[in-house]
């Protein structure tokens, strides 16, 4: 199923083009309003200097700035997030003038200041310094952990000592406007938490945002960012406009997707981050179908979308959140301010279509690919936008841990939605198709492979080491198949990988990661989602650290040397079974010299696994620095491959 889904993908790729050069040369008043909402949810794994820098590269769009709103929520209701903000609300004024008039393309200060250039301008020096001081400023506070109230009052006066990120009324602040002068609007939003009242995450964030929106801009437009994606074209804007706005194709477009690239991976990207395949080259391939999949960031609705069918408008319970209604009241209008206050109340929702009609839709921590799916299946296409300059650069994980947690968010998040009353095998195939249907089957399969991922990682070894043959001998014709099968997967899968610019190093990188998110995001997703429908566990929302770590952490990284710290169980299974397929290769070589037994597949299977395990073993006994394997796993691991030997010896003797 994993191939004849896959398949689909391969039917009709799209590639595409858009001139949005042509979409300048309308006058700007009929340049439409467009709302950016930010997320972000704890200013320790995302720093708040990161989320100003991406705040500040979307403020500095090349589009009419008045028509800019831009909404951060902040699900970790951070004083430092918010004096972050304000500061960069002030920078703005210097930064957006001198971005575009000297037609800046890197629009995040950050980027734009660590370019190495020898001539800057005695205006970009000031800027420079200006932005400098901003950043100690905030880092400062970041250090301290709190801002020094006195200087505000009125403003942090809310953070008292009963204040917690999961218990706090609703904050909405304006901290810039463009009432009294043309700049985008920049608002600040946390949303109220009570600990017993369920959240629902980036999804319920992001459904704040529409309704606060809604009551202060309601922009027909709207662009959806992780905090740690900055802007890294200006003409964006245009680009997704050329689709949404074109009235030849326009009708029943819902969303434009951009590719989700990153900054700042190592050479030959060991923990295979780029997620070329996902983000690049199935997207054609869904581009072909209903249009790609959503994937969080990066992402420009039609706010139609989010209420019903392109046929059908499902109305919200409120006038004033209506999709077309026109939001002409100043932002800062007491009502209009009450009102936003009373939306982002954390039991506003109870009751109403929000989450299942309404919205981003509740029940998977794949909040963005169940959304996308569920718009797809009520009728609404969408279009995959790749301009030349790459239109964002997000962060990715550093170390192992961080991956293989975020995969295993993923695989639960998979899980749920495919054994939810939505699911692509019932519910997709039938509104979707075959084709699309299948599309979307495609990564909900991705959990199940820890299991035959498991299974030829223990098997096959034991029997080697018993000396019993599972699959068939050289001798055999099935040998060949076997052989011709394996090698044929792997050629297609290079082929496709370097068809889309990758590499040799990168790919076999790839494909090692493969096989460690088997044994580990996967195969722990299976037993957290089967806990949680057991009721016995309820897996959160874990934010991925976009923290830079330390130096020795860095040059790690850099490196390429594999990063295991903070150890924990999940690299347990992948441990174990890397030992025990040593065990077994070293017997299969015993028994090829001194027995003469011969070449055989189980042999090759473990001399595979080993080299694909030459990290492991090297983190488990030859490195001392603090990314190495921990003792307690590596004990642990060999006992469980003792345990799995004499398992053997009942089961197979
Ligand atoms: O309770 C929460 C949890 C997360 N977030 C935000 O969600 C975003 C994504 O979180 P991250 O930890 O970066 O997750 P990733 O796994 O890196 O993100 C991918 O996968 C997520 C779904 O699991 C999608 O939401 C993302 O868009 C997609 O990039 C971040 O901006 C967070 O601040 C919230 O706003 N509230
Ligand atoms: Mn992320």
């Amino acid at each position: 199923s994993m191939w004849a889904s896959a398949t689909s993908l391969r039917l009709n790729p799209v590639h595409r083009t858009e001139y949005p050069e042509k979409y300048v040369a309308k006058p700007e008043e009929h340049f439409p309003k467009l709302d950016v909402f930010i997320c972000t949810a704890d200013p320790y794994k995302e720093p708040p200097m990161m989320v100003a820098n991406t705040v500040l590269s979307v403020m500095a769009y090349g589009y009419p700035s008045d028509k800019i709103s831009v909404y951060v929520s902040d699900d970790g209701g951070s004083s430092l997030t918010l004096f972050a903000l304000m500061e960069a609300a002030k920078f703005s004024e210097h930064w957006l003038p001198f971005c575009k008039k000297n037609n800046v393309q890197d629009r995040s200060p950050e980027v734009y200041f660590s370019l190495k250039s020898s001539s800057w301008t005695e205006e970009a020096e000031n800027l420079k310094k200006m932005y400098e001081d901003v950043k100690d400023r905030v880092e400062h506070v970041v250090d301290i952990g709190k801002v020094d109230q006195d200087q505000f009052r009125d403003v942090f006066d809310l953070w008292d000592h009963k204040f917690t990120p999961q218990d706090h009324p609703s904050i909405i602040k304006v901290l810039q406007n463009n009432e009294t002068e043309i700049t985008p609007n920049l608002i600040y939003v946390s949303r109220e938490k009570i600990r017993a009242t369920p959240h629902h995450f980036k999804a319920g964030a992001l459904n704040t945002l529409l309704r606060v929106s809604s009551v202060m801009t309601n922009s027909p437009i709207i662009l959806t960012l992780d905090c740690d994606m900055y802007s890294n074209n200006p003409t964006t804007p245009l680009h997704a406009l050329c689709y949404l706005s074109d009235p030849m194709i326009n009708f029943g477009l819902g969303f434009v997707q951009f590719p989700q690239r990153f900054q700042g991976i190592n050479r030959n990207d060991v923990y295979a981050s780029e997620l070329i395949r996902p983000f690049d080259i199935n997207m054609v391939g869904y581009d072909g179908l209903m249009g790609p999949i959503h994937v969080g960031t990066g992402c420009f609705f039609n706010r139609r979308i989010f209420y019903g069918p392109p046929t059908n408008l499902i109305l919200p319970e409120l006038d004033e959140l209506a999709p077309t209604r026109i939001a002409d009241k100043p932002i800062k209008a007491h009502t209009v301010l009450a009102l936003a206050h009373n939306v982002a109340g954390c039991n506003y929702e109870h009751n109403t279509n929000w989450g299942s009609k309404i919205g981003f839709r509740y029940g998977s921590l794949v909040e963005d690919y169940y959304t996308g799916f569920m718009l797809h299946c009520e009728g609404w296409r969408s279009m995959f936008c790749r301009p030349q300059r790459a239109a964002f650069y997000g962060s990715t994980p550093k170390r192992l841990t961080d991956v293989v947690w975020q995969q295993m968010r993923w695989s639960i998040g998979l899980l749920e939605m495919g054994f939810s009353r939505y699911s692509p095998f019932t519910y997709g195939l039938k509104s979707l198709g075959l084709f699309t249907g299948l599309g979307y089957c495609y990564y909900v399969v991705w959990p199940f492979c820890s299991i035959p991922l498991t299974v030829y990682g223990v098997l096959p070894q034991l029997a080697l080491i018993y000396g019993i043959r599972v699959f068939p001998k050289p001798s055999d014709q099935w040998f060949w198949l076997y052989i011709f099968l394996s090698l044929g997967a792997y050629v297609q899968d290079l082929s496709d990988f370097l068809l889309e610019g990758g590499t040799c190093r990168k790919w076999w990188n790839d494909q090692r990661m493969w096989l460690i998110r088997g044994l580990s995001s996967f195969f722990f997703g299976m037993i957290e989602y089967t806990l949680k429908t057991l009721n016995l566990s309820t897996p959160g929302f874990n934010v991925t650290s976009k923290a830079n770590g330390d130096d020795e952490q860095k040059k790690r990284y850099g490196q390429e040397i594999f990063d295991f710290a903070p150890s924990s169980s999940i690299f347990l299974p992948m441990t174990t079974v890397a030992v025990l397929n040593l065990f077994a290769f070293v017997s299969g070589l015993y028994g090829l010299f001194a027995w003469g037994e011969g070449l055989s597949l189980e042999l090759m299977l473990a001399s595979f696994v080993v080299v694909n395990s030459l990290p492991i073993y090297e983190a488990m006994v030859l490195r001392k620095d603090d990314g190495k394997l921990q003792k307690g796993i590596c004990f642990l691991a060999g006992i469980l491959t003792l345990v799995l030997i004499l398992g053997g010896y009942f089961l197979l003797k």
